[in-house]
């Protein structure tokens, strides 16, 4: 298979054209993403079913950066607390509605949350203390980016209900979890700074009860 894309921003800060120029982005419609057969369901291994889980998570975080794009050199704070609230509100609903605990959606995507603004954070400090790595262009939040954002959490919320069985395996979660980063990172590029914020996107998942 083709090595999958992580979205612009990482990439962006990591591999620059030669003149220093950012690496054009791949249209988002354009991008490869961790789904359909890859869910585990039908068949596939437990590794494949939490694949599908940490590829999306590597996706949001990946939009993350364009969150600090847009954030950055503005009024806007990094945590909006209101935003936060609609989208767990949204989180609560929608688990509901195929069958996932609403508490185990809400913590997953509270660890989305906080990895997200981890990324944030860190770009922030980071083109702060580096006027050159700035980003050149800033997205807009309102129409771009939380569209984006809201596209990812059914689906998010779906992968997550589909790797139950294997979350509810005490001594296999874990391993299972691991060989799932493992083959994602191995097809995509992510720094440390993005690493270490997949580590905490990725803590609930062998965590959250499975009832
Ligand atoms: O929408 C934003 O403003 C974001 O920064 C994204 C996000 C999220 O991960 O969904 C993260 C931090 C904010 O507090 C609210 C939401």
């Amino acid at each position: 298979a083709p090595p999958l894309s992580v979205t612009a921003a990482t990439v962006l800060y990591e591999e620059r054209e030669p003149s220093g120029a950012p690496i054009s982005p791949v249209p988002y419609d354009k991008r490869e993403t961790y789904e359909t057969s890859e869910t585990g369901v039908g068949g596939g291994s437990a590794a494949a079913g939490l694949r599908g889980l940490v590829g999306a998570a590597v996706e949001r975080l990946s939009l993350a950066d364009e969150v600090a794009a847009a954030k950055f050199g503005t009024a806007s704070p990094i945590t909006d607390p209101e935003r936060e609230w609609r989208l767990l509100d949204d989180v609560t609903e929608r688990s509901a509605a195929i069958g996932l605990d609403p508490r185990t959606g809400v913590r997953f995507f509270q660890a989305q949350i906080e990895a997200g603004k981890t990324v944030q954070r860190r770009l922030h400090a980071r083109w702060l203390a580096d006027p050159a790595s700035r980003p050149r262009e800033r997205p807009d939040l309102a129409t771009e980016l939380r569209p984006r954002l809201d596209a990812l959490t059914p689906r998010i919320l779906r992968l997550l209900r589909q790797a139950e069985p294997v979350r509810r395996s005490s001594t296999g979660c874990r391993a299972h979890l691991a060989a799932a980063r493992a083959e994602v990172e191995a097809r995509t590029r992510l720094d440390a700074l993005h690493r270490d914020a997949l580590t905490v996107a990725l803590t609930p998942v062998c965590e959250i009860p499975v009832a």
